[in-house]
């Protein structure tokens, strides 16, 4: 876990200077002409937990570097605190001593920058256990745990090569698994793909993703790409003149822009693409309960019984006979699905769900943990495609 709260961040000397300006909410540039002072980030928190991929994300200039450079120390924080989970407990990471933030920086936290920062002279596996020699272990642990990593990111085979005889792509795997390497639990990530071909870019985050699923880190991520952002983050804050405008999901984020700035970001971007059953779903307790069904459409007359288990679950029509309920699986061919309503998990994309309601022709339900929690009619899905969040009537 890594909590930035209320980080001021201020460049020049004797930066405490621009303190009173930035609160009298002092714009960048008067503040920089009454004090010749830059303000890289203004009253920025933000916590992200474990396992979590939060993006900071912005225009250039924005304050995302700055920020994230806080978090081990590389900028100063001129006013505010840093927390970091670390063995010994929550530490505040800038008002430690030297020597405390140098082993904060050492066992908790890595670093991936956009540059891969591979040393030329050394090898591919060499350059993966470099943190590792300098953590101080022995010369084969080093190396069997750097083989590991290399066999995580496919790259065992290319061990014993210099880095300039890897392509970008592979010296950015190689930078991954450097940092993966050092076992530490956060890992904090300055536009690590940016300098990539789109596809080596996009297998790049696939491969972060499947990584995350078993390493289960806490990445904050640097991205000016939205579609980077949105692919990545489990949370998303947008920065904006130093300043975190919102901080939300990506669903939200793109449903429910906080302002201006962040609704011209997400203009082009297609809900379908974005948005997951659970964001789209009404919960159950939306629906009217009446002799133990539930409402689900006034206008269709619909309504839902649940059973002990899904396969109990019906869905009936005024006083037709009652649907039974199917599982969908992801992946599964729509074309031969009963016509049968569906049941499908919280994470499925909205794109999915327009497919099956559109296929079965009933509206679709969600399940978590093998219980029935919400469910997806027409007008959720035309509320998304319009841009409102669910159950904004
Ligand atoms: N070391 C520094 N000294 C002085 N000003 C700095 C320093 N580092 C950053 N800045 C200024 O702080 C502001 C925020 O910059 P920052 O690099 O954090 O933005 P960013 O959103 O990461 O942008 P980019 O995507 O271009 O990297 C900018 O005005 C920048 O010029």
């Amino acid at each position: 876990m890594i909590e930035f709260k209320n980080v001021d961040v201020v460049f020049g000397k004797q930066p405490e200077r621009a303190l009173p300006l930035m609160d009298q909410q002092e714009s960048r540039q008067t503040i920089q002409d009454q004090t010749g002072l830059v303000m890289g980030v203004r009253d920025a928190s933000l916590k992200v937990g474990k396992g979590e991929i939060c993006v900071l994300m912005g225009l250039s200039g924005s304050g995302k570097s700055s920020l994230l450079r806080t978090a081990n120390g590389l900028n100063p924080v001129t006013r505010g605190s840093i927390l970091i989970e670390t063995e010994e407990g929550v530490q505040d990471f800038h008002a430690l001593s030297e020597d405390d933030r140098r082993n904060v920086r050492m066992n908790t936290i890595t670093m991936v920058f956009q540059k891969f920062a591979l040393m030329p002279w050394l090898t591919v596996a060499e350059n993966v256990g470099f943190g590792l020699e300098q953590k101080g272990l022995d010369k084969k642990t080093v190396r069997e745990k750097a083989m590991h990593q290399l066999e995580l990111v496919g790259l065992a085979e290319w061990a014993d090569k210099r880095p300039d005889e890897l392509s970008g792509g592979m010296q950015q795997r190689v930078g991954l698994a450097r940092a993966f390497a050092m076992e530490t639990d956060i890992i904090l990530m300055d536009e690590p793909f940016s300098a990539l071909d789109p596809l080596i870019r996009t297998q790049l985050q696939d491969e972060l993703l499947h990584l995350q699923e078993t390493l289960n880190k806490t990445v904050v991520f640097v991205s000016h790409d939205l579609d980077e952002a949105l692919k990545l983050g489990n949370h998303i804050a947008i920065m904006k003149d130093g300043e975190i405008v919102q901080h939300d999901t990506p669903e939200n984020i793109v449903l429910n822009p906080a302002t201006d700035y962040v609704r011209d970001f997400v203009a082009h971007t297609n809900p379908v693409d974005v948005v997951n059953a659970q964001a789209l779903m009404r919960p159950l307790d939306r629906f009217a309960e009446e002799d133990g069904r539930r409402r689900i459409s006034k206008r269709d007359d619909c309504w839902l019984k649940l059973g002990g288990h899904i396969s109990d679950t019906r869905l009936q029509y005024g006083d037709s006979t009652p649907l039974a309920v199917t599982q969908w699986t992801e992946g599964a061919t729509l074309e031969s699905l009963p016509k049968q309503p569906v049941v499908v998990n919280p994470q499925t994309k909205m794109q999915e769900v327009m497919a099956l309601r559109y296929q079965t022709g009933h509206g679709v339900l969600v399940a978590e943990n093998s219980a029935i929690v919400g469910y997806i009619g027409d007008r959720d899905i035309y509320h998304a495609m319009l841009g409102k969040l669910i159950g904004d009537d």
